[in-house]
């Protein structure tokens, strides 16, 4: 492209060229794609996106405006837009801005016009790696230089760069359901969606949330009924202490997790993490329910995944699969049907359960709420 302004740059020396957007200046870290539709700004919100440049796979963002209502947390986390075309829209319901000039006013770059196909194509086939954005001022050698002091995601602990330094309780917003109207809920604060809070709040949920270095003697002092673990960015095999916690409180009373709380909760019951070549990013993936075989339709944002004892990544979707783990049965409740990889586990010995998806949506489709009635009667059961 001749008239290029600025151009994507991956650490295998992979170049693509577009138009400049949004704030002014280069990012760099890990450049990964979406395929969801709509819900730029919760993704772009979403904490689970820090360090990473997202590339949507969408053909055009920005068709409506933004909101604070969209936001997945109090700042944008990703650190940039790659987009085959952008917009400057503000007429959607609600919308009090325009996409470009939210991104600009928050310091962050975008780039347009670029051969978002090829590049999803390339990572793909060779995985999500490091990258930048930069503007076609700057040289490769500059770039190269920039790309290569960004640590890699693979060992990364990001859930201290997000977590808060102090606890904060947040009322409910409405009432539980029957039998279960009011619930007290801890969460270790790895970098957790708005969305994720809301629903609980909707449903009675009391919610503290709690700095990540937390202590388990701390936790278990409180009065919750429940212990719950949330989203976040980061490599869930770097975070050892936060497994260390766990492991004292499974079995003491329910835990639950989504995403990055699912791989640590199924690390502290002694199963391990690895990293999927390019994640399951977008708003589009079908998941069975083995405990109904119904399909839902979810809402994904991971890089790594767990897989079950013995190493196999992908388990079978025809057969109900229970693992021995240190602290008794695990049952496979969740697959996903892409990849035949781990969605979703419960606890058979004692109470808790897991998603890897993320059933909030935020953004995404609806299919999975049922997840926060049955998470919550479970508490009130227990
Ligand atoms: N959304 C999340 O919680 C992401 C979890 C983890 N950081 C991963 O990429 O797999």
């Amino acid at each position: 492209m001749n008239d290029a302004t600025a151009y994507v740059l991956l650490e295998d020396g992979e170049r693509f060229d577009g138009i400049a957007c949004g704030a002014d200046g280069h990012a760099v870290g890990e450049v990964v794609f979406t395929t969801g539709m709509t819900g730029y700004q919760e993704a772009m919100s979403d904490p689970s996106f820090n360090a990473q440049l997202i590339t949507f796979t969408t053909a055009h963002v920005g068709n409506y405006g933004v909101s604070a209502e969209a936001m997945e947390s109090d700042r944008i986390h990703a650190r940039a837009a790659i987009m085959r075309a952008a917009t400057n829209r503000d007429d959607a319901p609600g919308a009090e801005g325009r996409w470009l000039d939210w991104l600009r006013d928050n310091g962050i770059p975008g780039i347009t016009d670029l051969d978002t196909r090829a590049l999803v194509r390339h990572i793909r086939d060779q995985g999500a790696m490091r990258g930048g954005l930069f503007p076609a001022s700057m040289t490769e050698e500059e770039a190269r230089a920039l790309i290569a002091a960004e640590p890699p995601m693979a060992g990364r602990d990001l859930a201290r760069a997000v977590t808060p330094s102090e606890t904060v309780v947040l009322e409910p917003l409405g009432e539980g359901p029957a039998g279960a109207e009011h619930t007290r809920i801890a969460m270790i604060d790895t970098g957790v969606k708005a969305s994720i809070l809301r629903n609980l709040r909707l449903r009675g949920a009391t919610v503290e949330l709690h700095p990540c270095t937390v202590t388990a003697e701390q936790l278990l002092a409180g009065d919750a009924d429940a212990f719950f673990m949330a989203s976040g960015p980061g490599d869930p095999a770097a975070l050892d202490y936060l497994v260390a916690t766990l492991r004292e409180l499974v079995g003491k009373k329910p835990v639950y997790g989504i995403c990055l709380g699912h791989q640590l909760l199924c690390r502290a019951v002694g199963l391990e993490t690895y990293k999927l070549p390019f994640g399951h990013r977008g708003a589009n993936h079908p998941v069975m329910d083995l405990t109904t075989g119904r399909v839902e339709i979810t809402s994904q944002n991971h890089g790594f995944s767990v897989r079950g004892p013995g190493g196999s990544a992908t388990v079978p979707t025809d057969a109900p699969v229970r693992w021995e783990t240190d602290f008794g049965i695990a049952e496979l409740t969740h697959v996903n049907l892409y990849d035949h990889t781990v969605e979703g586990l419960a606890l058979r010995d004692v109470v808790g359960a897991t998603v890897q998806y993320h059933p909030e949506a935020g953004p995404g489709p609806r299919d999975s709420l049922y997840l926060f009635d049955r998470f919550i009667k479970e508490i009130a059961g227990a």
